[in-house]
């Protein structure tokens, strides 16, 4: 790929007829968010520090890497009262849009909430699920190149709904900077305590606990490439939700969006990072044309220009494909964070879309709508893991138990079964166990 120049719009161009179309998209695809070997090596240290000198390596690391200069945890810790100090000092309509989004991303998430369940067969032996939240669930909220505050709302309120019983936040301040809406965003949310580092060493902390940060039972939440290494090596001694990597739009347009809007859209996730992934697909050239002439245009208005020409540059694309048919195989080999369906007839195509962690329908659903307050989740699969991962939801701070309750005729009835069963495994301890319970 070619490196970023100012001025004009530096994007590769493809097209499904072209010969060599299935290498190129191959290579546009490819991103191991976890694999560099020495990003590797780096973070098994920091966990490591972390996991055997506790509250002194994380600030430590803290002072490296965010360019601090504290001596305790004591600085890296955020209580109830400064989170309320921050919510209540918020100008008013900075104020009420966090309201707005947190009471309808609740909202949302009430609808996920799974109950237990039993059934109870006719000899009365009662099967059934027991639905039990976390204890203590850690959340993690990026903020070394951008604050997000959505994010916080997104990654507790779930947490909230499920019953959570202790939710800990941790968000780097690059520079000791603190982002009053993350931290009103974490009081209306209500998260139970809040550190200020970030990286491999909070997810450390997280896992492991210090003799400041308590450990959690599961880490959730999206991050750079040292938090989603962290997260996955400390997989197993805390559960975590996903890898949810740098932002993807795939936009699919039939011709029919105003080009501005859809270069905007492109924009929307290109300017999170420079390794986010913008691509538009369409099978009308003139309109491919039209939207890259609008990037070319809006481009040098845009604040974060510099961040959207390297991703555009590094990992965009503007597609051309034969029809309809070649972009539902195309999204479905894609199967990207958020999909946009940008064509007069969303609904028709839904059926066909089995790889997508949030669907945009139709030409007024902008992908940053999503980001934001229309209340499902935005911390999402990305990198092609749609093909088996979904939204951050409450089911990811739950777990479930299942429930046996044999009556003595029940136990009597299922005893030959389990015994045959056990005696072809030569597990005599179980057979004679179900056996016990045969009645004569
Ligand atoms: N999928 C989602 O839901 C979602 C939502 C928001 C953001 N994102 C993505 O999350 C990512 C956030 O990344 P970010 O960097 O802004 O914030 P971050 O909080 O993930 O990372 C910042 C931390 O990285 C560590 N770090 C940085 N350089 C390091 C180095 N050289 N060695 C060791 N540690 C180092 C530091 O500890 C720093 O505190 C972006 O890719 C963004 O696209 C995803
Ligand atoms: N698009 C991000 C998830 O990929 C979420 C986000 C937060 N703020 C803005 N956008
Ligand atoms: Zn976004």
């Amino acid at each position: 790929m070619s490196e970023a120049s100012p001025g004009a719009l530096d994007i590769a161009r493809l097209s499904t007829a072209d010969a060599d179309f299935a290498d190129r998209l191959e290579a546009l695809l490819a991103w191991e968010g976890v694999s560099d070997d020495e990003v590797q090596h780096r973070v098994a240290e920091i966990l490591e520090a972390v996991r055997t000198r506790g509250d002194a390596a994380l600030v430590e690391y803290s002072n490296r890497f965010d360019r601090l200069s504290v001596s305790s945890m004591a600085e890296l810790t955020l209580g109830p009262e400064r989170l309320r100090q921050a919510f209540e000092g918020l100008p008013e309509a900075q104020r009420q849009a966090l309201a707005t989004a947190a009471d309808r991303v609740r909202r949302y998430h009430e609808h996920q909430k799974p109950e237990s369940w039993s059934y109870t067969e006719a000899d009365g032996t009662r099967l059934g699920q027991q639905v039990t939240p976390l204890d203590r669930a850690g959340i993690y909220v990026p903020g070394g190149k951008a604050a997000y505050p959505s994010s916080v709302l997104m990654n507790a309120l779930p947490a909230h709904v499920a019953g959570v019983g202790e939710i800990v936040m941790v968000v780097p301040t690059p520079d000791g900077v603190l982002n009053e809406l993350v931290l009103a965003a974490a009081h209306l949310a209500g998260v139970d305590h809040v550190f200020t580092v970030g990286g491999a060493q909070a997810v450390a902390a997280l896992a492991y606990g210090t003799e400041t940060v308590p450990r959690v039972d599961k880490i959730v939440g999206p991050g750079n490439i040292y938090v989603a290494t962290a997260k996955r090596a400390v997989f197993g001694q805390v559960g975590i939700d996903m890898i949810a990597g740098p932002s993807e739009i795939l936009v699919i347009s039939d011709g029919g969006t105003d080009p501005d809007w859809l270069a905007m859209d492109l924009f929307s996730q290109a300017e999170h990072d420079e390794d986010a992934q913008s691509i538009l697909v369409s099978w009308d050239d003139a309109h491919l044309e039209a939207v890259a002439a609008s990037m070319a245009r809006l481009l040098p208005t845009m604040e974060r220009e510099a961040i959207i020409r390297t991703s555009l540059a590094e990992r965009g694309a503007l597609i051309h494909c034969r029809d309809r048919a070649e972009a539902v195989a195309l999204l479905n080999r894609i199967a990207p964070e958020h999909l946009e369906l940008s064509v007069a007839d969303p609904e028709a195509w839904l059926p066909e879309v089995r790889h997508a962690g949030a669907i945009f329908m139709g030409r007024f659903t902008a992908e940053a709508l999503g980001d934001y307050c229309a209340g499902p989740n935005h911390v999402l699969p990305t990198s092609g893991t749609a093909r088996f991962s979904s939204p951050l939801g409450v089911y990811d701070f739950q777990k479930r138990s299942s429930l046996i309750e044999c009556s003595a005729e029940g136990a009597s009835g299922l005893g030959p079964t389990a015994s045959v069963l056990a005696r072809g495994e030569s597990l005599t301890a179980h057979a004679r166990s179900a056996e016990y319970r045969i009645r004569d």
